[in-house]
């Protein structure tokens, strides 16, 4: 079996899948510290990971660290993810490539694979991120800015007298109309503060590829654009990248 783990900067995505090109995922989990991915990895018994790849954006530090931890907890070698200038057809398009963010370069290259033809990736986590790919694969470069988590918690910790609970921001995103309660008001405002964002983005995109683009959204936010105009949830994506970068 396979370990794959996608790290992020809020939760580490991690999943067990077959060996062979069936992909079938045995087990799967979403862990907020590596401390609690062990124990979920160790608890994957009678499971046998024999192989593991691993993508992450957290420090060289933190992701060091954890290949460790995994290693020898589970005896097996960990591949990275590396940057790199061309992968899969795709050709990198930031002027200094190591600097694009690991999920995202391979969210767009698995996203290229998906459809050969001009593509944006949407990847709604900590950070939203917005990548546009032309059709001959060239990464045009892409956007960065908060997702709804940061977004939120910036007027939370900025403020004096904007305070609600957890429930309360859940409840409040039950509709888009104007916010009648501080919780409302904020998660609803920073949703359709977003959505207009991404909507204004995939127009955009269109004109500047030249053609209808498809597009790809995936991330853990991704379910708060669902009634976005036609656009393909992914929720592997950047796991789909992943074997492109570290076949076995
Ligand atoms: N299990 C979860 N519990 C709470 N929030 C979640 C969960 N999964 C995803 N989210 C939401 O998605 C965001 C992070 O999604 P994710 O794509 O995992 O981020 P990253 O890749 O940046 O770690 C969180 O800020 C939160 O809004
Ligand atoms: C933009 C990101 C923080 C998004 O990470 P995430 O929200 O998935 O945790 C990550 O892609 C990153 O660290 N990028 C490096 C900077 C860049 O892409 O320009
Ligand atoms: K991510």
């Amino acid at each position: 079996m396979i370990l794959e783990l996608d790290c992020g900067n809020s939760f580490i995505k991690w999943r067990v899948i077959d060996l062979d090109a069936s992909g079938i995922i045995h087990a799967s989990g979403l862990a907020d510290e590596p401390e609690r991915l062990l124990e979920e990895l160790l608890s994957l018994c009678p499971i046998t990971i024999s192989h593991c790849r691993l993508v992450s954006v957290r420090s060289d530090t933190e992701t060091r660290l954890l290949t460790e931890v995994i290693s020898g907890s589970l005896g097996v070698e960990v591949v990275c993810a590396m940057p790199s200038i061309k992968l899969a057809g795709v050709t990198n398009g930031y002027e200094d490539f190591q600097r694009l963010g690991l999920d995202r370069w391979l969210a767009v290259v698995a996203a290229y694979q998906l459809c050969c033809k001009p593509c944006v990736v949407i990847d709604l986590g900590t950070a939203v991120t917005i990548d546009l790919v032309a059709g001959d694969g060239r990464h045009l470069g892409g956007y960065i800015t908060p997702g709804m988590a940061l977004l939120t918690e910036q007027l939370r910790t900025h403020t004096k007298r904007i305070l609600y609970s957890a429930e309360e921001a859940r409840m409040a995103l039950s509709d888009t109309s104007p916010g009648r309660s501080t919780s409302e008001a904020v998660e609803r405002g920073c949703l359709r503060m977003l959505r207009s964002y991404i909507e204004d983005q995939i127009v955009c995109a269109a004109r500047c590829l030249g053609e209808e683009p498809a597009i790809y959204v995936t991330g853990g936010d991704a379910s708060l654009f669902a009634e976005a105009r036609q656009v393909e949830f992914v929720p592997d994506l950047v796991f789909k990248g992943l074997a492109i970068a570290c076949p076995l």
